[in-house]
């Protein structure tokens, strides 16, 4: 029986995809939920798996990784006029389309949730990974704390060093989380968990050669940003030259670590691994399940891998959310066996015996913020935004600190707020400074956007910023003149630029020609001529979600007018967490506080993989 008799003999399949296909043309299933639902009508024993595949597949496009049959997510399918709805039990493996664990169907079972098999094998695969290297490394007793002691100064009577407790947490295995929000030491504390690591390496196997080092981040922006901080740090820390020599010197984007070619594929991978001992991955919230699953399968066994970030930031654009999985409650109390082993290294931490995961004893959280002074209201705001304590947030509001504004949704004063901002930098390209200096002061303000549509969406204030600078005669009515800053919307493997870098247009030195200037990874400046550059928008105004591994001195963040699925406390989180030295908030208080209260979760089946059984 060919394919298409088996379809056209299945009429409930028919009536399933009649729907889906209604749906898909009103754009509220993707072509490919569709497709995928086709593919697995012509072999489906029933219609069941048709509505199965198609739910996941649409999920997956929201960010879960799975669904989960006891609790699940709105979604299209609950709409009255659709004639299904998800079981609320696990339907049985029917070893054609759907199957157990372990089996080679395209949608896999396990417990309550169900998965695409991709999305199955992609979480047990980053849950292996971390499980081998949960094991204390074979390290003498008593040397991490020893060694600790010339890189971290002694902390104050009773006090815990939090910093030091990461570094020789991070170094007594070989997996390890250090999160924290803006300032709190993470990069600083890197740093000295990477000569910690040297200094043990040296004395343990002084003929041996050191261990390869690299560091990553998931964007171009977040790479540079940690090659920055990196360079800023490294004098400073108390090493011989010849281990000084094994740190890192820059980051690089965890792309170009993979050895990405043109194509996308990695150079690296199971069958060619990267030649690497400790890998460190900053922003790791933003890595998504699939890039993670490339990152461990190229990782050698014997291999460390470090990740650094906060947790309370939005999940990836692409689906699962791995990061906040693995830090999972986390970073609170250590189990009373990792205790142990801490204070044989000198430090006294309190123990629990509460861990949920098995990743837990391996989360550090850096809870002082060592960038801004204690007053700083933009720390106390994200604080509070991330407790999700609306009191908190009101009373700042209310006797809002030096560092906040609030303003009611004025467009026009916005605006106007905007152009004042932008001026200097704008200044500056007119006036062929170098490109540096332009850069710098092009990250001096941003405005920050919950959405991309809508009145208040960054697409529009965009366009309305780039008419307001032609009025004031700071934009030339030609497409491109000096200043002009544009986000890239895609990926040019051959240029080296990525979906989200953000460049200025500057007059390049050595060719008079206005180029567009880009900061890459290594904190060189690259100059493209704009008739080279792939799909872009300007960047007067951007989306949160593309903020993400930025920081500006001065963010003015819009929430939109009314309530959107994707105002959520992470993300108004994430839009705080930009700023670093003056914040104005622009919108509707109450929505804030509607946005403050809801919390974004996405399926998935990590943390269950990983916890304490
Ligand atoms: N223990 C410390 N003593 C002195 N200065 C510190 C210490 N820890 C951090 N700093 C300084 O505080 C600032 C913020 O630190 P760092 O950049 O490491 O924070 P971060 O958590 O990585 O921030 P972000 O996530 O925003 O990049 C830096 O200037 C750093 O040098």
């Amino acid at each position: 029986m060919s394919e298409n008799t088996a379809l056209s003999e299945n009429t409930v399949a028919r009536t399933a995809l009649g729907w889906l296909e209604s749906r898909a043309g009103r754009g509220l299933l993707r072509p490919l939920d569709v497709a995928l639902a086709q593919l697995v009508a012509a072999h489906a024993p029933d219609d069941e798996a048709v509505w199965l595949v198609a739910l996941v597949s649409y999920l997956g496009a929201q960010g879960h990784v799975c669904l989960d049959l006891s609790a699940p997510p709105a979604q299209p399918f609950d709409s009255t006029d659709c004639p299904w709805r998800p079981p609320a039990t696990a339907p049985a493996p029917d070893g054609v389309v759907l199957g157990a664990p372990g089996d080679n169907t395209p949608l896999i079972i396990d417990g309550t949730r169900l998965y695409l098999a991709r999305h199955y094998d992609a979480e047990g695969r980053v849950a292996a990974a971390v499980r081998s290297r949960l094991a204390l490394c074979d390290i003498p007793t008593g040397a991490a704390g020893r060694l600790a002691g010339i890189l971290f100064p002694p902390p104050a009577e009773g006090d815990i060093d939090w910093q030091c407790v990461a570094a020789i947490n991070c170094v007594l295995h070989r997996f390890g989380i250090i999160t924290g929000g803006p300032g709190t030491g993470k990069t600083w504390t890197v740093t000295r968990m990477l000569a910690l690591h040297l200094l043990l390496a040296n004395e343990q196997a002084p003929d041996e050669p050191l261990p390869r080092i690299r560091m990553a981040a998931p964007t171009g922006k977040a790479a540079a940003r940690l090659t920055e901080s990196l360079r800023a740090t490294l004098p400073s820390l108390p090493l011989p030259d010849a281990l000084s020599a094994a740190l890192p010197a820059e980051a690089v984007t965890v792309h170009r670590l993979l050895g990405a070619g043109r194509d996308g594929r990695p150079r690296y991978h199971a069958g060619r691994l990267l030649p690497a001992d400790i890998v460190v991955i900053d922003e790791a919230s933003m890595i998504d399940l699939g890039l993670m699953t490339q990152l461990v399968a190229a990782l050698p066994e014997h291999a460390c891998l470090y990740l650094i970030g906060d947790r309370d930031q939005l999940a990836s654009v692409e689906a699962g959310s791995v990061f906040a999985d693995l830090c999972g409650q986390g970073g609170g109390d250590f189990s009373p066996a990792l205790a142990a082993r801490l204070e044989q290294e000198g430090v006294r931490v309190t123990a629990n015996n509460g861990q949920q995961s098995i990743v837990d004893d391996h989360v550090t959280r850096l809870a002082r913020v060592h960038r801004f002074d204690d007053a700083s209201g933009i720390a106390r705001l994200a604080d509070a935004v991330r407790r999700g304590d609306t009191r908190a947030v009101h009373a700042l509001r209310e006797h809002p600190p030096v560092d906040i504004r609030w303003a009611a949704p004025d467009r026009a004063a916005l605006i106007q707020h905007a152009v004042e901002h932008l001026t200097p930098m704008l200044a500056l390209a007119v006036e062929g400074a170098p490109a540096e200096e332009v850069l710098e002061a092009f990250v001096r303000f941003r405005i920050l956007c919950a959405l991309r549509r809508g009145p208040w969406g960054a697409e529009q204030i965009n366009a309305q910023i780039s008419r307001a600078l032609r009025r004031n005669g700071l934009a030339s009515a030609a497409s491109w003149y000096p200043g002009r800053a544009v986000l890239l919307t895609r990926n040019d493997w051959s240029l080296g630029l990525f979906n989200g870098d953000a460049g200025v247009a500057v007059i390049d030195p050595a060719e008079g020609q206005l180029k567009v200037a880009f900061l890459a990874p290594d904190g060189q400046i690259r100059f493209v001529p704009p008739v080279r550059l792939p799909t872009f928008e300007d960047c007067w105004a951007m989306t949160i979600h593309k903020s993400q591994g930025s920081e500006f001195d001065h963010v003015a963040l819009v929430l939109p007018e009314s309530d959107s699925p994707v105002l959520s406390r992470e993300l108004v989180y994430t839009g705080i967490t930009r700023a670093r030295k003056q914040l104005l908030m622009v919108g509707d208080t109450r929505l804030l506080s509607t946005a403050v209260q809801k919390n974004i979760a996405r399926t998935t089946g990590l943390a269950q993989q990983l916890a304490v059984k």
